[in-house]
């Protein structure tokens, strides 16, 4: 662990993890990434957390993209192997087997938009600001933008926003379907992506699980194979021990008790 960790993290079974480079508005470094690869790996393996949120540090943004500071002075080859890096890292949150709600407490560009686009979902501040400016600094969003964009809005919204670098208001996003929940005053995003987190641990972690998998091969599978993979797993589902609890639940009319969160399975 680094001396001045870019990243706390709060234990527990909603885990908090904050970005914590508030005077660079939460820029990504490769030390930022690589203790946000370590946290998510190390919480989607304990057994015992159930969800994630991730947030920025201050008031003004959740993150400002990648650190500039790192773009300079590479060769392709050496901007290939650490962007091949980055898109690592937030795969690892796009293929999580816990759900991960981006809190997002303000402007999120670049880098930052692109993580809050590999998360399950978000919860919005009334003041975000979302958006791809790369192609103002003669980049392209390198971090899965553009192709989590095109699949959450559609080709035409998301090339416009990349080409033109639109800065997305919360309600905006909210209307074009990037985030489930209309958007929050600012000092509300945490507790109501911690809230929706607690929530989501109430319900069974292995359909949890399941449905994630299964919502994730759809983005890419054609319809058939996605339907064959559902029919899989919600029969895996309806004979499990948690289904069956679940049920008994129901019926007796009390809350279900579900075990501790699912182990996560080998991604296929
Ligand atoms: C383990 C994996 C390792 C991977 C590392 C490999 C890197 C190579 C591959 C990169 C691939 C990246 C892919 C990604 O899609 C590309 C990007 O994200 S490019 C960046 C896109 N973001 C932006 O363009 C936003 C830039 N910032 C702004 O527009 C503004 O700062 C703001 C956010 C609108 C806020 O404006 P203001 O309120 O006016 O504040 P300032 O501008 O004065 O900023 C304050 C302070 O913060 C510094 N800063 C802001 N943003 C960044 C940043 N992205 N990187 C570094 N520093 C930033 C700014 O310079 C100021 O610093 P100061 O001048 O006070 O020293």
């Amino acid at each position: 662990m680094s001396a001045n960790p870019s990243l706390t993290v709060e234990d527990g079974p909603v885990t908090l993890l904050r970005l914590e480079r508030p005077d660079v508005h939460n820029a990504l470094n490769s030390d930022l990434l690589g203790e946000l690869d370590t946290a998510v790996a190390r919480t989607a393996a304990s057994g015992t957390a159930r969800a994630i949120v991730i947030t920025g540090s201050g008031d003004r943004a959740f993150s400002a993209g990648a650190d500039l500071g790192e773009l300079t002075g590479l060769d392709a080859s050496e901007a290939h192997a650490r962007l091949t890096r980055g898109q690592q890292v937030l795969n690892r949150i796009a293929t999580c087997p816990l759900p991960v709600i981006a809190a997002v407490n303000g402007t999120a560009l670049g880098g930052g938009f692109e993580l809050v686009l590999a998360a399950t979902f978000p919860v919005l501040a009334q003041n975000a600001k979302l958006g791809l400016p790369e192609a103002g600094l003669g980049l392209i969003p390198g971090y899965g933008g553009t192709q989590r964009l095109v699949r959450s809005v559609g080709p035409q919204v998301a090339t416009h926003a990349m080409l033109t670098g639109t800065r997305l208001t919360a309600d905006r996003a909210y209307e074009l379907g990037l985030t489930p929940v209309p958007p929050v005053a600012a000092d509300e995003v945490v507790t109501t992506a911690l809230e929706t987190a607690r929530d989501l641990t109430t319900r069974g972690p292995a359909a949890i699980q399941s449905i994630l998998s299964a919502v994730r091969s759809s983005a890419d599978a054609p319809t058939e194979t996605g339907l064959r993979l559902e029919s899989a797993l919600a029969a895996l589902a309806t004979g499990s021990p948690e289904a069956a609890e679940g049920i008994a639940a129901f019926r007796e009319k009390r809350t279900p008790v579900f075990g501790d969160a699912a182990q996560p399975r080998e991604e296929t």
